[in-house]
Order: C-alpha cells, then structure tokens, then sequence
C-alpha cells in the first residue's frame, strides 16, 4: 500500500500543500518556499518503502497454517527489537513528512477547525494509559484524568474502547463523557445528567451485538480451557469480544496460541478475528466497528449530515484505523495515531505516546479557553 492508496490522490495533493505551507511559515526546515517542498515531497514519495507496519489481511478462507503464520508475523513486526536499517530511518522519514505530530502541527488543525463543533474521541490501552504487561493494571494518570475532565467540560468527548463498558469506566471514572466499549458494541453516554435521549438513566445508548452474548460467553469458556497450557496466555472477556493476549506469553509459544485460537474460531464462523498490540481479538462478525461508532455518536449528538463539527480521533491501535478511515472519507476532522514507529495509517497526524496525547489535549483546553476569551471581548 502507498500513500497515494491510503489517502487518495487528490487529499494526499492537498494535505502536501497543506504542510509545505504550514513548514514553509514555521521555519523548521531550510527550504522555504512551496514550490521547492512540494518538488522534495515529490522525490520522496518516488523512494520505495518497506517496513511499514501492514494491517492484518483479512484471513476468512486462508488455510489454518496461513492465517496463524501471518497473525505472528504482524504481531512480530509491530514489536520491533533490532537497531533500524538504513531503509527503516528512510521510512521514518516519510513517516514523519506525512504524518506529522500534532503537536507541532496544532495551530493548523485548530485553523482547520474554522469554528466548526469539535468532537473528542479518544481510545484507552496505549492512548490514555501506558501499555503495561498486566491488562488489569493499565491505569490512567491522576494527571490525565484531570485533563479529560478539563475536557469534557470544553468538547463533547468520548472514550473508543475494545475493553468492556465496566472495566473502562472502572479506569477512567469521569460520568460526564460517552463511552463506547467492545469496540462500538456497547455505547453509552453521560450518567451524570437526569435524563438522556432515551429517557433512562443508565445512559445505554446502543448495543448492536446483543444476540451474541451467549455464544461469546460459550468461546470464553472454551478458549480460557484450551490455553491453559500455553504459559503466560491469558482470556479478557470484554463483553460482546474476546482477547487473547500474548504480551505475557514467550515468542516460541506464540504460534501454539494462535494455532489453538483459529481452531476454536473455524468452529463459529458468526465470529471474527482482529489483532491488535500483542493480541487476538474474537467479535461478532457484523458490520460494526470503531469508526460505525465514532459516526453513531456523532449522530446521537445531532451532527449525522452536518459540516459543521470537526471530530478529533486519536488512538494507536489497528482498529482505531477504522474510525481514522472514517474521517477521511467524510473528509473531515483530523485522526491522530500513537505510535513511534512507521505504521500504514489513515491517520494524518502522529502523537508519540500517551504523554503527548495529555500535552496536545492540554493544548486543546488552552485554546478553548483563549479563544471563548478573545470571543468575549
Ligand atoms: O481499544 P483499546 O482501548 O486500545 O483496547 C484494546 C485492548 O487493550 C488492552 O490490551 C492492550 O493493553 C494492555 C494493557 O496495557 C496490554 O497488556 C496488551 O498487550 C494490549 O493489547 C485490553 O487488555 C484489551 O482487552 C483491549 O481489547
């Protein structure tokens, strides 16, 4: 996949412009002028890439060897241990030209914003919270929950979830955002307000899934007896999906797991696999994901077909790819990856680790505050 594939010709040529534009006003590089950026782009989009970090191909029909070989080999390739090649600092460099931190490029977006309704979307593991070798352990910052407070109060936020809606509000505990656990599957909105659109008060906007509970709780059980040999291996049960993790277990052991996890998944072909950091998630394969719920929240909050608001996704996860693809064929807002390393995105801007995440959204609050003031006067 090139960047002209993942972006499309006509957005790649404008996002180009865009940040030949920003740079030549910033002074950060020696070339100046647009014309000269866009000629130096243009060289560097001819180089070839390779170490991109590729998403999971869709593995329905491959051979049980085929799908497991390559589940190990992505997962092997997203937790790089070497010192870089030449070519990996090359592909850094197209990494960093074209997906920039949002950090440096804050003052654009909020330009592209133009006065539009932001909308913050935010996902938890590895986003808010550190990655930690203990899924139970992964908590937020007393710090960052000051900030997403801050937030709230400025921005209608909500946290994107492949965890289950209980645990994700046992690490976050702020009632006044929306929160969207097992990835999308189970939405909710503020509980701290009286009523809510569909008049309860537990906030329960949307579970798409529903019918799947049963046969979920059926593959727990199932897959929690089968890798019990497996040292290490562990089962969450998010609710409406599963994850097998494997950050606990020794890399020769990897493919034992995986083999016993596309065993149990060729008996239920209702469900799916998705991979994420150091583990294999089992859903319902329904047309639902991330980025469906990033669009139903947008609607719940009255912005379905509306120009007028600006979504903010930032998250470092394959499947937040989803919601990031989203805002690209909608061609609005901006979508923010976590991530050091080079990865295939759609995401056009880059945040290094959950500390930027809380210094770009401390950025936001500040911004809010400077502008509703300057509005004032
Ligand atoms: O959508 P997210 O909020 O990013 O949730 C995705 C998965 O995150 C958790 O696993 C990841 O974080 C763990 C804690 O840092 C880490 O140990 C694990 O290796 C990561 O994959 C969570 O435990 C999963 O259930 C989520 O689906």
């Amino acid at each position: 996949m090139t960047n002209q594939n993942v972006l499309g010709k006509s957005r790649l040529n404008e996002r180009l412009m865009e940040l030949a534009m920003s740079i030549s006003n910033s002074n950060v590089l020696p070339r100046t002028s647009v014309p000269e950026l866009m000629a130096w782009f243009d060289g560097i989009l001819a180089q070839p890439k390779n170490n991109f970090i590729k998403p999971l191909e869709d593995n329905n029909g491959k051979g049980t060897t085929t799908k497991v070989n390559s589940w190990i080999d992505s997962m092997r390739a997203s937790s790089p241990t070497r010192t870089k090649h030449r070519s990996e600092n090359r592909d850094q460099t197209h990494w960093t030209l074209f997906h920039p931190s949002a950090l440096n490029m804050f003052n654009q977006i909020m330009y592209n914003s133009n006065g539009k309704q932001i909308v913050v979307f935010l996902d938890y593991d590895g986003t808010l919270s550190p990655i930690v070798t203990d899924p139970d352990r992964a908590f937020m910052s007393k710090k960052m929950r000051a900030t997403l407070k801050d937030i709230a109060k400025h921005f209608p936020t909500a946290i994107v979830s492949g965890r289950c809606l209980d645990k994700l509000f046992s690490f976050v505990r702020l009632s006044e955002l929306y929160y969207a656990g097992s990835h999308g599957m189970d939405i909710k909105g503020p509980t701290n307000r009286r009523s809510t659109k569909k008049g309860n008060n537990d906030g329960v906007l949307l579970q798409p899934a529903n019918e799947f509970l049963p046969m979920i709780n059926e593959v727990y059980k199932i897959l929690v007896e089968k890798t019990k040999c497996v040292p290490g291996a562990m089962v969450e049960n998010n609710k409406f999906c599963l994850s097998v993790h494997f950050r606990r277990v020794a890399e020769k052991s990897w493919a034992a797991l995986a083999e016993q996890v596309s065993l149990v998944l060729n008996e239920y072909p209702k469900l799916k696999l998705t991979q994420g950091r150091k583990v294999l998630e089992i859903r319902p394969a329904i047309k639902w994901d991330k980025g469906r719920a990033l669009e139903f929240l947008l609607e719940s909050l009255g912005f379905a077909n509306s120009n007028n608001v600006f979504p903010i996704y930032i998250g470092d996860d394959r499947t937040d790819e989803d919601a990031f693809k989203v805002l690209s064929n909608r061609g609005q807002g901006s979508g923010i990856l976590v991530s050091k390393i080079p990865k295939e995105t759609n995401a056009s801007y880059t945040l290094q680790d959950p500390s930027e995440v809380g210094e770009f959204l401390r950025h936001l609050v500040d911004w809010k505050r400077t502008s509703s003031h300057s509005h004032k006067l």
